[in-house]
């Protein structure tokens, strides 16, 4: 067929298409209309999670299951913002990877509130000035963020949804490698880099900085004295650093973990995720007793982390990730049981489990 006809034929599709979306849209806004009466959520990650799940299992043609995602992702964004005035405060600053992992749950159409540190953006929540947050919790090569658990100890704030994302790192700067003296970057990623930095720069010296967008701007106001930086693409992008190496991550696939905070948690979907804490009675086997209500009722432990409690000295939060939501019968019993065995039970909320 001639290119032409094939773009005419494309035309059709896509005013097909613009009508559906906006009879999609109508109905948005009467979902809208109906949640706000009700005193519903907005943000529904569960129907979001099913939807694109069905719609990924339904899909016979050409496009791959990130694709579908991807474009579905930014009609729920449009969705998002049509049914609310929604803003979402974040890590910042911009071009953070936080930044970007927020982006990618939320798109391009809901407003975004760059925060200066971890409990500014649970605090924005709490106080209502934003609708959600975004932190990070893990990563898969550096492990916990302290920072982001320690807050959920205080916080009424409950986790709504997670994010996983693949982290690329690069070296960036505005001078040949040759020049290279310095070395800035946040400590995540000094630690995610950690082989490839004692091969290529052993002798640089390196400057932690609180995000990878403030290591790319002194890489670029500090280039005469040998400054470079360690961070994602966008970074470089915003500064005008050039990407010396774009992969530099000791693991190809070194990802991070983040999670959506809200004031409240979500409806299962048959595929989910409890995040939970808890500290242990001073009792003799009362650790082992309560990791062992898990295992009398076959749930699986995916994660434990301790963390002091900050309250005494020795005493300590665990923290636990286990499949399943905490109204499934088999969750709740095991943590009727773990109550016997502790002085603190927080459930900080289920969510649906997604894969990278
Ligand atoms: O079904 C809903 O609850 C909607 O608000 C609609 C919709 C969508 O576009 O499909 C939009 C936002 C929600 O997070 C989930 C789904």
């Amino acid at each position: 067929m001639p290119l032409n006809d094939i773009r005419t034929r494309i035309d059709e599709i896509d005013a097909q298409l613009l009508q559906l979306l906006n009879q999609r849209a109508d109905c948005v806004h009467v979902v809208g209309e109906i949640k706000k009466k009700e005193g519903l959520q907005i943000y529904a990650p569960e129907r979001e999670e099913s939807l694109l799940r069905k719609l990924s299992a339904m899909s016979d043609g050409r496009l791959p299951e990130k694709s579908i995602r991807a474009i579905y992702r930014e009609i729920m964004s449009a969705a998002l913002a049509l049914e609310d005035d929604l803003k979402i405060a974040y890590l910042g600053p911009e071009g953070t990877w936080t930044h970007q992992a927020a982006i990618s749950k939320f798109g391009h159409s809901v407003e975004y509130l760059s925060q200066p540190n971890f409990a500014d953006v649970f605090d924005c929540v709490a106080r209502r000035q934003a609708s959600y947050g975004v932190v990070p919790i893990e990563n898969s090569t550096e492990g916990a963020v302290s920072h982001t658990l320690d807050l959920f100890v205080d916080s009424p704030l409950k986790i709504c949804a997670q994010i996983l994302m693949r982290i690329e790192n690069g070296l960036m700067a505005d001078i040949p490698r040759e020049q290279i003296k310095t070395l800035y970057s946040h400590p995540q990623v000094f630690g995610q880099c950690r082989g490839w930095i004692l091969q290529n720069f052993p002798h640089a010296d390196l400057v932690e900085v609180s995000s990878t967008t403030k290591a790319a701007r002194i890489a670029k106001e500090k280039a005469s004295e040998g400054a470079a930086a360690m961070g994602g693409p966008l970074a470089a992008e915003m500064y005008g650093l050039t990407m010396l190496n774009p992969c530099i991550q000791d693991r190809a696939t070194n990802t991070t973990r983040f999670l959506v905070i809200g004031e409240k948690t979500c409806p299962a979907t048959g595929n989910d995720r409890t995040s939970l804490l808890f500290s242990i009675k001073d009792n003799p086997g009362s650790l082992v007793k309560a990791l062992q209500a898990f295992d009398d009722c076959a749930i699986n432990m995916s994660k434990i982390e301790s963390r002091p409690s900050k309250q005494q000295d020795w005493e300590y939060f665990f923290y636990v990730d286990l499949a399943g939501h905490v109204e499934d019968t088999d969750v709740s019993a095991a943590l009727d049981e773990l109550r016997k065995h502790c002085s603190l039970v927080k459930i900080l909320g289920s969510y649906p489990d997604i894969q990278i």
